[in-house]
């Protein structure tokens, strides 16, 4: 039975525009290059418009399998088609050199059969002969190539006594079997390549999946991994780098990294938070002092830039140095030298200098509260710690990691249930990771149950998301009520609130701090900037 396309291009009617209807068809087809590059589309449409347009029926592409026949000989099969059923495309299979096809194949020259039933090498293979119209059919394929091998064949039938020549029909399967070569090429270029750096990349996360591991940083979220990519790039140089983002993000961890990725991981690595030392004793602190350089100071003392010679010097809270030591540290990093206080000599440093600020320093330097150039000579290599509600996939290990290890310091046995790891995972975090370790610490202590599920977990979530979670509103149940209190900004407390956690702890600061629900260090931090202020 012929199909309904053998009919109108075949009716010999002298009218027919056929450098109109190649036209039409080559620009559809370029059309469709142009918007996708997906080549099964446009094959499609270029083998439907060669029915539909020009009578060049049944047309296939056929291509080379990558695996080989059972007898190991190379084979091929139709993989696109219009107007051939699906079982007449599965029988499409032929080895290297067998029929039509497969000659081609295997010369990689096109092949023109005036009368399928007069050419003996012709199976039938796909398209039985009932199934062709009645009239002498010729079919013709050419070879589809990719970098000079043939990787296909391109054919059709078609109706032998037709007004249109047999000549233009071919010219035209050449455009289209080269446009189909390139194309093939493209998506051949375009699979190695992705192939290629998807390896890369596998290559790339396991590295730094083990750098990660080596440095106690848990977590393989894109932007951590990001982050510590940077790390690893500038470790082995000397550059100063200056750690941005939000209190408890690990930046202490990440400079210790730096520390221990460097050629100077041998060496000292000194830590000082500038937020925690008083202004009048900075200088001697940071540079050292000579002895008599001031009231009691009794002995020449090294300063941590000294202590820090060959290694490395972390900075936290850079943005807290005071403006007249500002200067001091520029003249130091630029010059490598350094002036103890109340000496003269110059004494040579080697330290390289990792800073670390939660703070918008160009704000402040904008605001005159920190030195441009000092920023400028900080800020060369930036890297920026994404907060931990930028990185939930985290929060599930980090969490783990926490519990484990807050079980073997507490000799516990708790776990969280797979709704209370969903609560923790749905939570902001504006504390991060010190947060969430803080609150892990207390569910492990403090925990009635060895599995604790979100609603036990909520006793300990800060104060607005137990209330969000909570379906009705009325007063709090007394197994509900919280155990911490919500995560506190740097002026949480007056000066007033933590001199009386004090007194009341007889002046030990880790109790007080406890009291306050606060670190130790948070404590000393605020109490020092509430008695400057
Ligand atoms: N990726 C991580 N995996 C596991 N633990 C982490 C990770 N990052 C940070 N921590 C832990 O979280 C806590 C806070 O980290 P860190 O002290 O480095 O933060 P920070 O940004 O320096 O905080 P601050 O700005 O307040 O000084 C530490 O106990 C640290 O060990």
């Amino acid at each position: 039975m012929p199909s309904p396309a053998d009919l109108p291009a075949d009716r010999p009617d002298a009218a027919t525009d056929w450098r109109g209807q190649e036209l039409l068809l080559m620009r559809q087809v370029m059309a469709l290059v142009g918007r996708s590059l997906a080549p099964a589309d446009v094959f499609h449409e270029m083998l439907h418009l060669m029915s539909e347009l020009l009578g060049l029926n049944r047309g296939r592409l056929v291509l080379v399998d990558d695996d080989l026949a059972p007898d190991g000989t190379r084979q091929a099969a139709i993989r696109h088609a219009y107007g051939l059923t699906a079982a007449e495309r599965a029988r499409g299979r032929y080895r290297w050199g067998e029929g039509v096809t497969g000659r081609v194949l295997s010369s990689g020259l096109p092949a023109i059969v005036q009368d399928v039933d007069a050419e003996p090498l012709f199976l039938f293979r796909s398209v039985r002969r009932a199934q062709l119209p009645p009239q002498t059919v010729a079919f013709i394929a050419l070879p589809v190539a990719v970098r000079g091998a043939t990787v296909g064949v391109l054919a059709c039938h078609r109706i032998r006594s037709r007004q249109r020549h047999l000549n233009d029909d071919l010219a035209l399967l050449r455009i289209l079997a080269t446009l189909a070569g390139q194309l093939l090429e493209l998506e051949q270029l375009v699979a190695e390549q992705t192939r290629q750096l998807q390896a890369r990349n596998a290559a790339l996360e396991r590295a730094l999946d083990s750098a990660a591991a080596r440095y106690g940083l848990i977590g393989r979220s894109p932007p951590l991994l990001q982050a510590l990519a940077e790390l690893e790039r500038v470790s082995q140089s000397q550059a100063t780098v200056l750690l941005l983002g939000e209190s408890g993000s690990g930046k202490e961890l990440f400079a210790r990294a730096v520390h221990l990725a460097s050629p100077r991981r041998d060496q000292p690595f000194i830590k000082v938070n500038c937020a925690a030392i008083p202004e009048s004793l900075f200088e001697s602190e940071l540079f050292g002092h000579e002895r008599g350089a001031f009231t009691g100071a009794a002995g020449a003392r090294a300063g941590w830039f000294e202590q820090a010679h060959q290694g490395t010097l972390f900075l936290d809270e850079i943005g807290e140095l005071p403006l007249a030591l500002q200067s001091k540290l520029l003249r130091t990093l630029q010059e490598g030298t350094l002036v103890r206080l109340g000496g003269s000599r110059e004494v040579r440093v080697d330290v390289r200098l990792v800073a670390a600020t939660h703070r918008d320093l160009a704000r402040d330097v904008q605001a005159g509260r920190f030195r441009q150039d000092l920023y400028y000579r900080l800020n060369v290599v930036p890297i920026r710690l994404p907060s931990l509600r930028e990185r939930r996939e985290d929060i599930r290990a980090i969490a783990l990691h926490f519990v484990s290890r807050a079980n073997q310091a507490h000799q516990r046995n708790v776990h969280l249930a797979a709704d209370a790891l969903a609560a923790l995972e749905a939570h902001d975090w504006p504390g991060n990771i010190r947060e969430l370790g803080n609150l892990i610490e207390r569910v492990v202590l403090l925990a009635e149950d060895p599995l604790v599920g979100a609603a036990a977990l909520r006793r300990f979530m800060p104060e607005h998301e137990r209330a969000a979670a909570r379906p009705a509103s009325g007063p709090l149940p007394a197994s509900e009520a919280p155990l911490v209190r919500e995560y506190q900004s740097a002026q949480s407390h007056s000066v007033q609130a933590l001199r009386d956690a004090l007194a009341r702890h007889h002046g030990n600061q880790t109790r007080a701090a406890q009291s306050l629900g606060l670190t130790l260090r948070q404590f000393s931090y605020r109490l020092r900037k509430a008695q400057l202020r």
